[in-house]
Formats: structure tokens, C-alpha cells, sequence
């Protein structure tokens, strides 16, 4: 079943009209299918967070159609559109956003809470995720009490409470460290199993990217090409290296060691 489908995608910033323009996306097409996890990578400016805020309807396209569920949200008003991302959108930032006056399980509980789901559902579904991500211990504990993987695991835990349709994420390993990086990376993917939840996250990091089904890269604006895993983990962290490394950027030299 496709969740998402972008056709024609188009983002131009600032105002004709002031002759200062900027085309960060061009006719850009993507289609996601239900359970998959997929990874969107692309030099610097490339357009990667453009497109991810536009997907996750936090900003609009200047043109082009965004069906999530069957839904056009492009069509949206923007009182349907803040119904809509709360209900069936999910997200993980690199800043975790979590509120320091809440324990992690308030904070993990938050969207239920407003979308006002009886007590016990609510606490068993927590307790049910927490233990997944390892964090059941801690839940107790206010964000500045915890780890950053921990803060990471309990934001991934709010995002993912709701069963929501698709969860955007970006840069979820950007504050952590790589131990962090890689325990975060298979809870998302035995999660993603489980629950046959739909992921798609920006990353520039190739380590972070290999636990994805599929790479999407980005060049101007535009998908330059898409890769699948097979098999190998490794295999494919090889593939993503050798795509980054064609479309020029840093070096992924750190990245390499962490196997
Ligand atoms: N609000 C804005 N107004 C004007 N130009 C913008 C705005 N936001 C982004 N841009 C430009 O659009 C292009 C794409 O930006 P975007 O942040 O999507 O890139 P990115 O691929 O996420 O980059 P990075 O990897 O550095 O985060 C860039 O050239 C950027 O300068």
C-alpha cells in the first residue's frame, strides 16, 4: 500500500515580485510504500530538509501534489492540516524536543493525551514502546536526568505512540554519539518490523543510512538516484559511500571505522 506519494514537487523561496528567489525543489517525484524505512541523503543545500518539512506539511510546496494516506494535504487549510499532522504524522528531530518540566513517560504520552485515549490503553502502549527502546527504566526521569541516546529513544517513543501513518525524522543521530547512533538505528528498525510503521529520515551520516530499506539521494533540488539494501548491512553502507562520494562532499573517513 503507497502512504506517500509526492508528484511534481516544486519549492521556490522568496517573492518573485522582489526578483530574489531561490528554486530549492524541481519536479520531484517520490513514492513510499507502507512498512518501508527509507533514508534521504544529498550534499549540503541539496534541498533535504526543504523536502522533509514540505512531506511532514510544516511548510508548503510552491506547486505539485503530497498524498499521505489518500489524502491530498496540499489542499488542505492549515486548521486541517494541524489536525492531520498531529493525528498521523509522527517526527524525530536532532534537537529532541522534549519538555524539561515533563518526566520522559509525560512526554512520551503527550500525543495520546491529546487525542484523549482511556488511561489504560495509553499506559500500556507506553510501557510497550519503552521497553522496545530500552528506556523503561528511566521513564520516571526528566529529560536532563538521561543520556542524549536516551532523550533520542524517548522522542522516537513520542513519535511513534500514536501509530501514526508515516514518521519523518532528521538528523535523528546528529546530537549522539556513534554507540547512541547505532543502538537508536536498530530500535528504529526492529520497531519498524514490528509495528510495519512507515519511516522516512534525512541523514548525511552513510553509518546512520545503512539501516534503511532504501537511500534516496538528493542533487539540486532533485532525486539523483535511489538505492536498496540487500542482504548486507555492510554491503550497502559500501553502495552509500560510493554515491556520496560521487556526488562530492565530505569524507566519511569516521564513519568507516565504526563497523
Ligand atoms: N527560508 C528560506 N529562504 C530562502 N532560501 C532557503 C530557505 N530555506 C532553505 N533555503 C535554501 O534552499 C536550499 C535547500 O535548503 P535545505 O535546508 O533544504 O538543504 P539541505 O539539503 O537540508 O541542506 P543541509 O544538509 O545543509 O541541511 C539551500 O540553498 C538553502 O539556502
Amino acid at each position: 500500500m503507497i502512504i506517500l506519494e509526492a508528484k511534481n514537487l516544486s519549492k521556490i523561496y522568496g517573492q518573485k515580485s522582489k526578483g530574489v528567489t531561490y528554486q530549492a525543489l524541481t519536479d520531484l517525484y517520490l513514492t513510499i510504500h507502507q512498512g518501508e524505512f527509507v533514508g534521504i541523503m544529498g550534499p549540503s543545500g541539496s534541498g533535504k530538509t526543504t523536502l522533509l518539512q514540505i512531506l511532514g506539511t510544516i511548510d508548503r510546496p510552491t506547486s505539485g501534489e503530497i498524498w499521505i494516506e489518500g489524502q491530498n494535504v496540499a489542499n488542505m487549510s492549515d486548521d486541517e492540516l494541524a489536525d492531520f499532522r498531529r493525528k498521523r504524522l509522527g517526527f524525530i528531530f536532532q534537537e529532541f524536543y522534549l519538555l524539561d518540566a515533563l518526566t520522559l513517560k509525560e512526554n512520551i504520552l503527550v500525543p495520546l493525551v491529546l487525542e484523549k485515549r482511556p488511561i489504560a490503553e495509553m499506559e500500556q502502549r507506553v510501557n510497550e514502546l519503552a521497553k522496545y527502546l530500552g528506556i523503561d527504566q528511566v521513564l520516571s526521569h526528566r529529560p536532563y536526568e538521561v543520556s542524549g541516546g536516551q532523550r533520542q529513544r524517548a522522542a522516537a517513543a513520542r513519535a511513534l505512540v500514536h501509530s501514526p501513518a508515516l514518521i519523518l525524522a532528521d538528523e535523528p543521530t546528529g546530537n549522539l554519539d556513534s554507540k547512541s547512533a547505532k543502538s537508536l538505528m536498530e530500535s528504529l528498525v526492529q520497531l519498524n518490523k514490528k509495528e510495519q510503521s512507515t519511516i522516512l529520515t534525512v541523514t548525511h551520516d552513510p553509518f546512520t543510512a545503512s539501516y534503511c530499506d532504501r537511500v534516496i539521494f538528493i542533487k539540486d533540488g532533485k532525486v539523483f538516484t535511489e538505492i536498496r539494501r540487500g542482504e548486507s548491512r555492510q554491503a550497502f553502507f559500501q553502495q552509500i559511500m560510493q554515491v556520496t562520494t560521487a556526488l562530492g562532499g565530505e569524507s566519511y573517513e569516521l564513519a568507516k571505522s565504526r563497523f
